[in-house]
Parts: structure tokens; sequence; C-alpha cells
């Protein structure tokens, strides 16, 4: 009897894993399957409705081999956000990540390990310009993650809340921007881009109606029908501001995605020569995106590299003015470019927003010096700004 019973449990046991490892398999497949047929199929109109509904199927697959995987879609976060804003270094390994993120952050700054599982974000301080801006070193695990593989997707999903994305090759691998830029990709993250202009608003009857502001030359009504379907969406208002591709749109739908600028480091300059340097930025160039050529070890364009970050980061500079009394020029707030004053409340106090009145602003955001304004005021940098909450 007790023999009976325990080969019961293992022949459940046994058929519950390979449930699992098929699904995984399967989902894996139908990604392989669905990507060759995409390079097979050539792009025209008469093909756009197909690979339309080709791509979408794919964007959903993706997400489900994700949330296998256990990572994907912000979650498993493990490093407490802090400072102004985080940029994360993300790079294969051994181009020497690590030692630019000890070279940048100050040594009195706090650098601790967070465990992360198996794996470990190590998170510092870099100070500039009055910016506190927290570096991420996450683990060279990238290959792969966006499928669920390994525990990429765990680091990917803290890469996905950074502010800033440090695509980190060294000089003999540039090779490995592309595939960086696609495992990011293939998460919903996307670099260098603006949220597509699209609204889609959903309704219990009347079809799929779609209208634009301006002519369409990538995607058709057909084809923005099929994707919706896709996604088992069959009635919904459309309207579209933008000139968008059928990826662009698939985004839409999906949700989800997060929009990153980036910058690419390339490490160990030290070791290129004339020749090998003229390559480098020819490929650079082709590669299209805002470069620079750094050395960890020795040192080569660090401050350079400070300076970059901080204005990818778009920071900018309010000065406080209690009522009635001189601005603080000498503790400017740091805030991020089209923050609001609500956004700079939330920085002072937690009361701040509920307790509001009015704010005043002088600067260039301002009509005329000392305009009254509301939570909602876009400040720009060098505004002075007045806050006055209810007492
Ligand atoms: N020549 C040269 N070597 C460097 C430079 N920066 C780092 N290295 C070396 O490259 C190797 C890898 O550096 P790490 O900083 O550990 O690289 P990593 O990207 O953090 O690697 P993982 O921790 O494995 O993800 C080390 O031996 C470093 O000394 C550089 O500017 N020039």
């Amino acid at each position: 009897m007790l023999f009976l019973l325990s080969l019961k449990r293992i022949f459940i046991f046994r058929n519950h894993k390979f449930n699992i490892v098929g699904d995984v398999m399967g989902i894996e497949e139908e990604i392989r399957r669905i990507e060759e047929e995409l390079k097979k199929t050539p792009y025209n109109k008469a093909t756009q409705k197909h690979i339309g509904r080709l791509k979408a199927k794919l964007a959903k697959l993706r997400e489900q081999a994700q949330s296998r995987g256990g990572g994907g879609g912000g979650k498993g976060y493990a490093v407490k956000k802090s400072g102004d804003a985080t940029a994360a270094f993300v790079g294969f390994p051994s181009v020497g990540k690590s030692t630019l993120l000890n070279k940048l952050t100050n040594a009195k700054s706090e650098v601790g390990a967070y465990a992360f599982t198996t794996l470990t974000i190590v998170p510092g301080i870099l100070e500039y310009k009055g910016a506190k801006i927290q570096l991420l070193d996450a683990p060279g695990i990238i290959v792969g993650a966006s499928s669920g593989k390994g525990r990429g997707t765990e680091v990917l999903s803290a890469v996905r809340s950074a502010d800033l994305i440090l695509l980190t090759v060294d000089i003999y691998t540039l090779d490995h921007l592309p595939v960086l830029e696609k495992e990011l990709y293939n998460v919903g993250i996307r670099l260098d881009q603006t949220p597509p202009d699209v609204k889609i608003k959903v309704k219990e009857r009347g079809g799929i109606n779609v209208s634009s502001t301006v002519p369409l030359t990538h995607i058709d009504e057909d084809t923005i029908e099929a994707i919706l379907n896709e996604y088992r969406i069959h009635n919904a208002d459309v309207v579209i501001r933008e000139d968008i591709t059928l990826e662009q749109f698939i985004d839409v739908v999906a949700g989800n995605r997060v929009y990153i600028p980036s910058l690419v480091v390339v490490n160990k300059i030290d070791l290129a020569d004339e020749e090998y340097l003229k390559y480098i930025k020819q490929k650079l160039e082709e590669f299209g995106k805002d470069y620079i050529l750094v050395s960890g070890n020795k040192g080569i364009n660090l401050d350079l590299l400070k300076e970059k970050i901080y204005e990818k980061l778009g920071f900018i500079k309010i000065y406080l003015k209690p009522q009635g009394k001189k601005p603080d020029f000498d503790e400017p707030l740091i805030m991020r470019r089209g923050a609001t004053v609500k956004d700079v409340c939330e920085k002072l106090h937690k009361d701040f927003v509920r307790n509001f009145r009015y704010a005043q602003v002088w600067g260039k955001s301002a009509k005329h010096p000392g305009q009254r304004v509301g939570l909602d005021h876009k400040l720009e940098d060098g505004d002075i700004l007045t806050i006055v909450i209810k007492r």
C-alpha cells in the first residue's frame, strides 16, 4: 500500500514537472517559429496585416515567457531607489562595469551589496553639480533574459526602473551593442524613444474606429484592427497623432513599456591605437546612439562621463524663496526636466501637496515675475519658487 502511494506520488510529481517544462519549451519554440516566419516574410502592403498579427503574437508570447522566468514587468526590484535619479550600467561580464562604478562614485558614498537571490546589484552614489545620482552595476547576465532564462530577468526588471541606461561595452566587443539593445527591447524597454501619441478607448460595441491627425505611412487600418483583435479588443476608438510604426502600435496596445534614454559607454580605450580608434568611431556612428570613450582603469574621460550622465538625466535647478524673503541661491533643489510644482512639493514634505494653497514663480516658466501658479505648473531650469501652504 505504502509502495503504491509513493509510486503514485512520484508519478504525479513527474507529470507536474513535465507540464511546466513542456510549457516553457512550447513558448520558446513558438517564439522561434514566429521569428523565423517574420524573417522570411517581406514587408509590403499585402503582408502588413499578417506581419502585424505575428508581431502582436510574438509580443504576447515574450510576456508569457518572462513571467514564467520569474522576472519581467517591474517585479522583484531589490535595490532601494535613492538620490535624485538612477543610471544603470548594462553590459556583458568583464567589460569593466564595476571598475567604472567604483571610480565614479566617491569613496565616502555608501556602496553596499544587496542580495539579489543568487545575484547582486551594486548601487553607489555619484555626486555631481549638486545632484545625487544612484549608479547601479547590474551583473552581466543579459542574453536569454528576455525569454526567461537564468536569473537575468530579475536584473532587467531593476534596469526597467532606471532613468538612464548606460550600454557598456569594451573596445573589443562593440558587436554586443545590438544584442544588448534587442534584449532590452524584448523586455519592454524602449531606448531613446518617446511614448507614441496614440489613445485607445475600448468600448462595449461599435467596432474599431481609427482616426489620425497625420498621414499614416507605416500602418493601415486593417493592420491596426488585426493587432487589436489579437489582444481580444473588438470595439474601440483609436486616435493617432503621429506617423507610428506597427511595433509602436503594439507597444501601446500591450502597455507595460518603459521609455528610457541611453548612453553608450565604451571602456578600455587605453588599449586602442590610432587606427583602431578610427574603426571604433565608425562603428559607433553606424550604431547611431550617443556615445563616450573611456578608460575605467586609467581614468580617461571620467569627468566627461559624469557630465554626460548629468546632461542625459536632464536635471534642472530650482531656487526656493520663502515668502517675503530672499531666494536661497546656495542650495538649489535638484529636479528632473518636466518637473511640476507638485513634484517639488512631494520632494520637500509629504504634507505639502495636501496643504498646498498656491505658488509663485520667477524665471523662464513664469509669464511675469511672481506669477501665481497651481500644482500642475511646469518648472524650468533656474526658476525661483515660493510655495504657500495652509497653516
Ligand atoms: N585595460 C583596461 N582594463 C580595464 C579597464 N577597466 C576595467 N578593466 C579590467 O577589465 C576586467 C573586468 O573589469 P570589471 O570591472 O570586473 O568588469 P565587469 O563588467 O564589472 O565584470 P562582471 O563583474 O563580471 O560583470 C578587470 O580585469 C579590470 O581590471 C580599462 O579601462 N582598461
